[in-house]
């Protein structure tokens, strides 16, 4: 198969769909790989590093798209990328269609097979696309809110720690999956006091039982979400209903009561956020304040630790592509169910139940497509 890697052109985007590595994994099975001239040149993964791989380069996008059976990126097409694609391409990515009915449109009208990382599942349960950029965020969830306490950038200035005679700060995690999981650990390791909320009381039985009472546990109604959040200086958003519009957990009167110069990190903005103050924003300007609160919102926060999160993501995608490739999508689908969760939209059609309901469309089935 053709395989093409187009350089990521979001905004601080630096992440990049194959490594040298990953591109070595499909040339040595026969595909013929092309990348973007530059594509990983920012995290020291240079062309040279891509050709010795058995990459051929592109000199644009535009010939990455038009020459490539299938796409693979990072994050969700830009518009000016939706335009390239044709019908029966496929496009391996994240997509987050649910709160994002412009680009839904996108996909669909183009005709190609879009599968997106973060639906795909794993026999054990769980979103194994998705879980290492969430451990990615989760980490980055409190080193972000930990910056943004301090006076400089618009927070109260409180230390997450606390220092000997001066209480820690208190530290509210909605959601205990795995943003949860590993902002938790991050919390939990610089000092601070930490609270974490899930409908699921399996998952906090988890949680108990490996951090024991350095943590508190709550299961999460509407009660307890707000005296949680009232009562907090750092508020992480890191829940999911897969593929959904996130709830919103948190309303604009709870956001009014908060405490004057907290800061929320909206993990879950990606599927519309958790908090109904907010809105995506950038790397370049990642905050801005609602009522006093600091709002961090940044839709692709791995991109940050780019580096880190390429090999990371590289580990949990490169699997299938090598499936897609050898087999097709049709085939590879068929043969493995956990991949085909991950079909969103294909052949002008919506196939993700829970992206036809939150945007209106009628849903059909994969295996319709699959027949
Ligand atoms: N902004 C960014 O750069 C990134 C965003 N994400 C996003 O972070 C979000 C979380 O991802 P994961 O931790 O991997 O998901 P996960 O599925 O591991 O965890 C989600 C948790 O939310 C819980 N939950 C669902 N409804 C809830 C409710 N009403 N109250 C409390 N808990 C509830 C679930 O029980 C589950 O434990 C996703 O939207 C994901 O796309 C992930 C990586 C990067
Ligand atoms: C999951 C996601 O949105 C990201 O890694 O950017
Ligand atoms: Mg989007």
């Amino acid at each position: 198969m053709k395989i093409g890697c187009p350089k990521e052109i979001k905004n601080h985007e630096y992440r990049v769909g194959l490594t040298p590595a990953s591109v070595r994994e499909l040339s040595s099975r026969g595909h013929s790989v092309l990348v973007q001239a530059g594509a990983g040149a920012a995290i020291g993964l240079d062309d040279e590093q891509y050709l010795a791989a058995g990459a051929q380069l592109a000199p644009d996008a535009a010939t990455v798209f038009a020459q490539s059976e299938m796409i693979v990126k990072v994050k969700e097409p830009q518009p000016q990328e939706c335009a390239m694609l044709r019908p029966g391409q496929i496009l391996y990515t994240y997509l987050h269609l649910a709160p994002d009915p412009e680009q839904t449109a996108a996909l669909v009208k183009s005709g190609a097979i879009c599968i997106a990382y973060e639906t795909v599942t794993a026999p054990g349960g769980g979103l194994p696309l998705l879980a290492p950029m969430s451990e990615v965020a989760g980490r980055m969830a409190v080193q972000a809110g930990a910056a943004h306490l301090e006076k400089s950038k618009g927070g109260m200035g409180v230390l997450l720690g606390g220092v000997p005679g001066v209480a820690p700060a208190h530290v509210v995690i909605l959601g205990g999956g795995v943003v949860g999981t590993h902002a938790l650990q991050m919390a939990v390791g610089m000092g601070a006091r930490v609270t974490v909320l899930d409908k699921s009381v399996d998952r906090l039985r988890q949680l108990d039982l490996v951090f024991g009472n350095r943590i508190t546990t709550q299961y999460s109604t509407a009660q307890s979400v707000e005296e949680a959040v009232l009562s907090a200086d750092l508020v992480v958003g890191g829940v999911l209903i897969p593929g959904a519009a996130a709830p919103k957990l948190v309303t604009r009167a709870m956001v009014s009561r908060m405490r004057k110069g907290a800061v929320i990190v909206d993990v879950a903005i990606d599927q519309g956020g958790c908090f109904e103050t907010s809105h995506a924003t950038t790397h370049a300007e990642p905050t801005f304040v609602v009522d006093g609160v600091v709002h961090y919102c940044v839709a692709n926060m791995p991109g940050a630790v780019a580096r880190t999160s390429t090999f990371a993501l590289n580990n949990a995608t490169i699997g299938h592509a090598v499936a897609l490739a050898d087999k097709g999508w049709k085939q590879a689908l068929k043969d493995n169910p956990h991949l085909k969760a991950g079909l969103n939209v294909a052949a002008g059609h919506v196939t993700y139940e829970a992206v036809a309901r939150d945007l209106g469309y009628a849903y059909v089935s994969a295996d319709t497509l699959l027949a």
